[in-house]
């Protein structure tokens, strides 16, 4: 472990960087390489960009800030924008570090091992940052160059503009946002962070699913209704699994981070929240866990079998495949009677090299009797397979607007 002294001189990085907002060079060793020849995280190596960048976040030490002091009477929070706000420094401080943790292994894991990291590698975008209470930790510890919020309460963009003249707050409805261009114009993908307004949560995580079609998005860590989280890690079999399961758990890595009680938030939500760490896989290793299939139609035949889960993956898209094939009856039922096709070799690669996610792709024989909560991701990759073929999809764009509902945003 670092010695004392220089934990301090990091900390006096942090603080010389608060002040002048150039970014700080900090080095990236929290990952060991175990004995079995795996890279692993090390939790609580006080050297690691995790947790140097988070350092000065006990809870004891924003526990005053963190509480959002609403300007008497003129900031009622509206139950219409979904906005109850964290009132807990304990759990505020427990979500700040948990986003730098995702933001910086995502890094980590796609750059290689030891890196110099700086603080402007997150390009961290706060969605929804209300009266501040995550915003307020966020500044400190990042810089308020590489942080930007997102925010459609002119109320809240007023406050903040207030508390943080530095700190770009745009006036947006978080559905209308582009992500693809915001990563452009800073140079990189982007980490995401919120305390989401629940009324549109699968909105915002479906229109992030598709930001990574062009490596937009690297990370995001969100709060949600507990029911919802449960939903998005569900295994098959289980009654949670459903179309945020089959997306999430194709397009990244998903955790819950904790349970959050509704006792930390003004107004009190009347369910548990979740605090969810979804690490996007990126356009290239998605298109390998796609195997040349198209998004779009992957969502047309996931939506049609989900839409009818107590049916046989045969009923759930009979009218589907009717419509595929121009009603013709003699090819629905030659697709129904399809073999299961041979994986790709890069799937195939994948398996040898022990890649879970692949060693689940291969359709059973009798795939057309399964329900759906029964196949896994991959599988529903593999009836896409059957279904539309891969028609050149293997070189075209992933899209830029697919599983999000195409009434948001132009
Ligand atoms: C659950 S509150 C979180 C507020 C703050 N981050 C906190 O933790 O206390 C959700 C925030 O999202 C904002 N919001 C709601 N709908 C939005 C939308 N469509 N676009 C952008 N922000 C939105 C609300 O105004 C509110 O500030």
């Amino acid at each position: 472990f670092q010695p004392a002294a220089s934990i301090i001189q990091n900390k006096h990085i942090l603080s010389i960087h608060q002040e002048t907002n150039h970014a700080s060079s900090f080095r990236l060793n929290g990952w060991v390489h175990g004995s079995d020849g795996e890279w692993e995280w090390e939790e609580d190596d006080p050297t690691s960009a995790a947790a140097t960048l988070t350092s000065t976040l006990t809870p004891e030490s924003i526990d005053a800030t963190a509480t959002p002091s609403l300007p008497g009477g003129s900031f009622r929070p509206k139950q219409s924008l979904g906005q109850n706000f964290l009132r807990d420094g304990n759990t505020v401080a427990k979500i700040v570090k948990a986003f730098v943790k995702d933001a910086t292994e995502t890094l980590d894991k796609k750059n290689g091992v030891e890196r110099d990291l700086t603080q402007s590698d997150l390009r961290a975008v706060e969605l929804g940052p209300g009266a501040g209470a995550l915003t307020d930790s966020l500044v400190p510890a990042l810089g308020s160059n590489n942080l930007q919020c997102i925010e459609i309460d002119p109320r809240s963009v007023e406050l903040l503009g207030e508390k943080h003249p530095s700190l770009r707050v745009s006036h947006l409805d978080v559905l209308q946002a582009d992500y693809p261009s915001i990563a452009d114009e800073e140079g990189g993908p982007l980490s995401i962070i919120g305390n989401l307004p629940y009324y549109i949560t699968s909105q915002i995580l479906f229109a992030l699913a598709d930001a990574s079609h062009t490596n937009a998005v690297r990370s995001a860590t969100v709060t949600m209704q507990w029911e919802v989280g449960k939903r998005i890690v569900a295994p098959t079999r289980c009654k949670d699994y459903g179309i945020l399961s089959v997306v999430f758990q194709l397009y990244a890595d998903c955790k819950i981070h904790f349970k959050i009680p509704p006792t930390v938030f003004y107004p009190q939500p009347k369910v548990d929240s979740a605090l969810i760490g979804l690490h996007f896989l990126g356009p290239s290793q998605l298109r390998r866990r796609l195997a040349g299939v198209s998004p779009a139609h992957l969502r047309t035949v996931v939506t049609a079998t989900f839409q009818q889960r107590r049916k046989t993956v045969r009923n759930g898209l009979k009218q589907l495949a009717l419509t595929v094939y121009e009603g013709d009856k003699e090819r629905v039922q030659q697709f129904f009677e399809s073999e299961p096709l041979p994986l790709p070799q890069s799937v195939q690669d994948a398996i040898d090299a022990g890649d879970e996610f692949a060693l689940a792709q291969q359709l059973p024989s009798d795939w057309v009797k399964k329900r759906p909560e029964e196949l896994t991701p991959g599988q529903f990759v593999e009836i896409t397979r059957l279904l539309y073929g891969t028609a050149g999809a293997e070189e075209s764009p992933l899209g830029r607007k697919v599983w999000r509902k195409l009434k948001h945003g132009t």
